[in-house]
């Protein structure tokens, strides 16, 4: 090991359960201690690594930076924000899809007497291309979240949201009409620690391979 241990940042939020458990899977526990502290660089028990709870959406900026070695984000995340940095492995867990959804009747994919759609989002970039590709002229509206209600108060005519279950769309009249892509959680690494610290990240993406495997 060479000098700090690899540090880690993963998403606060409803993907770091799954991420702790997976890590503890390979025998990094986070130290109990630290876990029940507001402290905010938490070592694992076995000095292995220091885990960075961030947001989800800094999760990328934090290990294209260098900041953290690696780190554990959504792919719809990675997508919107194109940073640069390693993806070696789907971690399978976090699965859901980005998706165009409408209200029940609404028009898809033209509105009538050409207007033009507005289309409310937290994932601008995502919906930008997705619409781009396909040719369609959309307003887009960057929403940060409760997108779903744009539609019910006449903010926009559709929306590009997450879906997991279907439950948050459905409460609200709105289905599905397209999908853009799908997501599950990835673990990323900086381009420059994988070089100057190559054990260490083979022998971490083997060992998390190696529990996704066995838990098949
Ligand atoms: N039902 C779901 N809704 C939202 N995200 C989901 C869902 N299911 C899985 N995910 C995954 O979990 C990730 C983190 O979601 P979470 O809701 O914790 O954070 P967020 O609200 O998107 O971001 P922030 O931390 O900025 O509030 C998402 O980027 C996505 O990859
Ligand atoms: O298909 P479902 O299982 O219902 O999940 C999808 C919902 O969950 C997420 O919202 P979140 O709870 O993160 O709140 P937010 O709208 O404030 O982002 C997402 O933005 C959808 O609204």
């Amino acid at each position: 090991m060479t000098g700090r241990p690899l540090r880690i940042a993963l998403p606060k939020g409803r993907m770091m359960d799954e991420a702790l458990l997976l890590f503890g899977r390979v025998g990094s526990e986070i130290d109990a201690e630290a876990r029940d502290s507001r402290r905010l660089i938490l070592p694992s028990a076995d000095g292995r690594f220091e885990f960075l709870p961030v947001k989800s959406g800094d999760v990328p900026i934090y290990v294209e930076s260098g900041v953290a070695d690696a780190g554990v984000v959504g792919l719809d995340v990675l997508e919107e924000g194109q940073q640069d940095v390693l993806r070696p492995l789907d971690l399978g867990f976090g699965g859901c899809m980005l998706a165009v959804a409408a209200p029940a009747d609404a028009a898809y994919p033209l509105l009538p007497g050409g207007t033009m759609p507005r289309v409310a989002t937290k994932y601008v970039e995502s919906a930008r291309r997705f619409f781009a590709q396909k040719g369609m002229q959309v307003e887009l509206i960057r929403i940060s979240g409760s997108v779903e209600l744009a539609p019910l108060l006449g903010l926009a005519h559709w929306i590009v949201d997450l879906v997991q279950t279907g439950r948050t769309l459905a409460e609200n009249g709105l289905t599905v009409v397209e999908k853009v892509s799908d997501s599950t959680a990835r673990l990323i690494v900086n381009r420059a620690s994988h070089k100057l610290r190559l054990d260490e990240h083979q022998r971490l993406i083997a060992d998390l391979a190696g529990a996704l495997e066995k838990s098949a």
